[in-house]
């Protein structure tokens, strides 16, 4: 059996619109609008024609009656003028009158005038009389003397001298005995007589009754009261029968006219019918029916258009509805997420005792195992038993009791989704619950994922800072409640930088994850060893004892763990580490302060020559506080520095080469050529001049400002300074020199260190061939790409590049031929023991070949003796700087050694022996 709505979804769509109520009325609602119509124009065309018939009817009634009436008058009027006649022709003309008055034969005065002309046109006797005058030239005169008829003539309606009232003249021809003319009897007659039967109620306001003459000229009009004479009245158009109306004269109005013959008279009898009143009840009707008929239509209209505006609400609605429940259908079919459709069943007692599954869509059969068809109008219970257990049943009752949404995520336990997590959001609706399931699985990994990249490092896999503190904040708390103890300590590898910056990143990376997971293996599964980041790690020991010499064992294992070789690809590399150990609560009762305290320590193991532990005491945190009150000193002084250039700059004076208390400045050291003994360059090395601890040596203060990165601005400072100063020596008219300043790793790796440097260029003057830039190798290892684009930006701005401490690092040879540098720097370390020691000897040698063959000139550093000064020259070394030739000197030494070698250049080697 085909259900309604299935009849609905096979008809065609243009039908089922059609067919809504509110297309579909106002269609069927044109059929009683025409035939509102239709009806009433039916009616008022009967009306019309009835209307019309009822006007011709009154037309030739009116016309029969009055035809019969004016033709009794004309026979009476004619009758007179025989009797006259007679009379005349019977006792002559002045007696004919008379005679007939005697025998009361003559009509009454009042209504005819009766007169009686001889044949000279004297009147000779009237009725009533009246004074005799002349007719001889009146037409109907003429017409009788002249004519020898006898028909009745009828003068056209004048007046004339014997009475001036308006009248017409009825005449006859009078013969005497022998037929000749002898007079004419003449009978006058008020207009009005003719037109006296004229009725209002039947003719109305425009009735028309007149009578006209076969000339074409009215004797007497009547139209309502007003009685007219004279006008042009055409025949021609007027029949017997009024057709039609037609506009007749005198006033052009439209009549239904008719006209008749009076028999024996030459005179036409014509009754008109306005038209506006014959029709006047008529168009009254008319009025009266559209009137009808159009407040019926409007009616009719007004309800279709009341009901189809309801009706298209309504479809429109349904419509939305429909379109809402596709869409939703679309949307649940193309969800990730399940839907259940659920229905409340209750008990005898009203509670809910299950649910009933009204519809779902396909994706809930990855949930339930069942297919939705087979799942729709099971009972949940029945269907899926496990949806009592899993919380699902206790939220469905709540959602529906209490109406409002319930959201939960938990893992599958049973199901085809057992173990994966499962988030639901159960919504009230109308007699139940709708139930959305959606695995979240994957978001519950990643989120999984992303708490554990939050809380461990990345590279060795242990817990980072944040983990670390919570654990530590934990211990802390245990201990407080238990009135126990915890060890924390810092580690710090010794030499890993050099690992790092030397080998490589990878190396450095491959280095900590091994150190971690021995130191790891050291430890018990409830100690945590985290990693802070770089090269420092933490350990937790929550069980520690009160004593710290109990903590010996375990930190004397790691540290030994920590130095027993790394295998790192071919080469196997060895670090130890520096450890800081603080107790709780001996050494602070909180987190913050442990770890403080724990950091000092290390800072002195590592103060202490590394690869050791030492326990926190009181005076350690002294020096950690000494560190900044440095670090403040040294930005004050950079401050002052600056503040004392621009002074000095704004005062257009040279700055002072010399710094006073507070302040930073430079010393220079020469560079010999080994072979002519020839001062070409100096290096320019920085001192500080500390308000209380006099010269502070740069190895003290340069790491610290690496460190906070106070090295930028003080590096700067550096080269603008050499490089003023360099060019100050040139325009003295001196030996030009080469100045080298130093560069740090934090410097070099500083994006604007080439703009900075070409600025200093700028600023000074000073030729760019005229500065050197001196890097350490392990600088230039850190990031090798980089180092190589940046040195040859360098390079390309005409600055030349030396590498320092040559042979302390881990330069690949092949880095090296790629490095755009133009001098070696043998370390000094080499050079010390170069007249004892073969090993130093033959590095130094082995540097010089090497920078020879890559064509780089080689300079030997820290040559104190002249044994080493020989063998270096010996071994063909190209340069040399040393205390042997001059140490660290201020610029003006400098200008006097220049001045010494331009006077004579072998002065200047004692010049600068005697000074040293
Ligand atoms: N980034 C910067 N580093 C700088 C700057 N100025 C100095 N430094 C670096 O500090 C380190 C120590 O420098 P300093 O105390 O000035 O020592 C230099 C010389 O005084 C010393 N030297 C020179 N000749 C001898 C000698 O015959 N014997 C001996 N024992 N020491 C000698 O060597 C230091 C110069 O070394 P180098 O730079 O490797 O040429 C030092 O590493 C400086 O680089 C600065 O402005 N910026």
């Amino acid at each position: 059996m085909t259900s309604p709505a299935a009849s609905d979804r096979c008809r065609p769509r243009w039908l089922a619109r059609a067919l809504e109520t509110h297309v579909a009325l106002p269609l069927f609602a044109v059929l009683p609008l025409l035939a509102i119509w239709v009806a009433t124009f039916h009616f008022i065309e009967t009306e019309r024609r009835a209307a019309v018939g009822a006007a011709r009817d009154a037309v030739r009634e009116q016309l029969e009656t009055y035809e019969a009436q004016v033709a009794r008058n004309l026979n009476a009027i004619d009758q007179t003028l025989k009797v006259i006649k007679y009379s005349v022709e019977l006792n002559g003309t002045h007696a004919a009158l008379p005679t007939l008055r005697a025998e009361e034969l003559l009509p009454p005065g009042l209504v005819f005038q009766v007169s009686v002309a001889d044949r000279d046109g004297a009147i000779v006797d009237s009725n009533p009389s009246m004074p005799a005058h002349d007719v001889s030239r009146a037409p109907y005169f003429t017409v009788h003397a002249n004519g020898s008829g006898h028909a009745v003539f009828v003068s056209q309606t004048v007046g004339d001298t014997a009475r001036s009232e308006p009248h017409l003249h009825f005449t006859r021809r009078i013969e005497d005995g022998h037929g000749r003319f002898a007079g004419v009897a003449i009978v006058e007659v008020d207009p009005a007589y003719f037109t006296s039967s004229y009725e209002r109620s039947r003719g109305g306001e425009l009735g028309l009754l007149a009578l006209v003459g076969s000339d074409g000229v009215a004797r007497a009009v009547r139209i309502g009261d007003k009685v007219s004479w004279g006008q042009p009245i055409a025949l021609d158009g007027i029949g017997e029968e009024a057709l039609a109306p037609q506009p007749t004269a005198p006033d052009g109005i439209e009549r239904y006219a008719g006209a008749r013959r009076l028999a024996g008279f030459p005179l036409t009898a014509v009754v008109g019918l306005a038209d506006s009143e014959q029709m006047a009840q008529y168009e009254q009707h008319y009025g009266t029916y559209l009137v009808g008929a159009t407040a019926a239509s409007s009616l009719l209209v007004a309800v279709v258009a009341m009901i189809s505006a309801w009706s298209w609400q309504v479809a429109k609605a349904r419509r939305r509805e429909r379109q809402a429940q596709q869409t939703y259908a679309a949307a649940s079919e193309a969800s990730p997420d399940a839907f259940f459709v659920l229905r409340s069943v209750t008990g005898a007692d009203g509670t809910i005792v299950d649910f009933l599954v009204e519809g779902s869509n396909s994706r809930s059969e990855l949930f339930t195992g069942i297919a939705s068809e087979a799942l729709r109008g099971q009972l949940l219970g029945d269907a899926l038993p496990y949806y009592r257990t899993n919380g699902m049943w206790e939220h469905l009752v709540q959602v529906v009791l209490e109406q409002r949404v319930i959201e939960a995520e938990w893992q599958a336990a049973s199901g085809p989704t057992a173990g994966r997590w499962l988030q639901r959001q159960i919504v009230p609706v109308e007699g139940g619950a709708v139930a959305m399931v959606r695995d979240i699985t994957e978001r519950k990994l990643a989120e999984e994922r992303i708490r554990h990249m939050a809380h461990h490092d990345e590279l060795t896999g242990l817990p980072n800072r944040s983990l670390i503190r919570d654990r530590l904040d934990q211990a802390v708390r245990n201990a407080q409640r238990n009135g126990g103890h915890l060890a924390l300590a810092f580690v710090d590898l010794d030499g890993f930088k050099l690992v790092n910056d030397g080998l490589g990143h990878n190396a450095g990376d491959e280095l900590l994850k091994v150190v971690g997971s021995r130191m790891e293996a050291c430890l018990r599964r409830t100690d945590t060893l985290g990693r802070l980041g770089g090269d420092e790690f933490v350990i937790l020991l929550p069980e520690a004892g009160e004593s710290p010499l109990a903590l010996t064992p375990v930190l004397e294992k790691i540290r030994q763990a920590v130095t027993e070789p790394v295998q790192i690809g071919d080469q196997a590399v060895r670090v130890s580490c520096s450890m800081g150990v603080v107790v709780y609560p001996r050494d602070g009762e909180d987190p913050k302060t442990l770890m403080m305290n724990a950091d000092a320590a290390m800072y002195r193991a590592k103060d202490l020559g590394s690869n050791n532990f030492q326990f926190y005491t009181r005076e350690m945190n002294a020096s950690v506080e000494a560190k900044l009150v440095m670090l403040e000193d040294m930005r004050r002084a950079l401050d002052t520095t600056l503040a004392d250039e621009t002074h000095d700059a704004t005062d257009g004076q040279a700055p002072a080469l010399q710094a006073p208390a507070g302040r930073f400045h430079l010393l220079y050291q020469p560079k010999v050529d080994l072979r002519t003994g020839r001062l070409f360059g100096v290096e320019a090395l920085i001192r500080w001049r500390h308000p209380e601890h006099g010269i502070v040596p740069p190895m003290r203060f340069i790491g610290l400002a690496e460190e906070s990165g106070l090295i930028v601005g003080l590096g700067e400072w550096v080269v603008r300074t050499a490089c003023r100063q360099a060019q100050l020596w040139r325009a003295a008219g001196l030996d030009p020199l080469t100045v080298s300043v130093n560069v740090s790793a934090r410097q070099f790796e500083e994006k604007r260190l080439v703009d900075r440097i070409a600025g200093a260029l700028r600023d000074t003057g000073l030729p760019p061939c005229a500065l050197d830039l001196e890097v350490t190798e392990s600088l230039l290892m850190r990031d090798l790409n980089q180092a190589i684009e940046r040195m040859r930006e360098l390079k390309e701005m005409g600055v030349t590049l030396s590498i320092d401490d040559f042979g302390t690092g881990y330069s690949s040879l092949s880095a090296l031929k790629s490095f755009p540098i133009s001098t070696l720097k043998i370390d000094k370390s080499f050079v010390r023991d170069l007249a004892s020691s073969s090993d130093d000897q033959a590095i130094a040698l082995a540097v010089i070949s090497l920078g020879h063959r890559l064509h780089l000139r080689v300079i030997a550093e820290g040559v104190e003796t002249v044994e080493q000064r020989d063998f270096l020259l010996a071994n063909d070394c190209d340069e040399m700087q040393g205390y042997l030739f001059s140490p660290p000197v201020p610029a003006e030494r400098i200008t006097e050694m220049l001045q010494a070698q331009q006077r004579q250049p072998r002065d200047v080697a004692q010049l600068a022996g005697a000074r040293a």
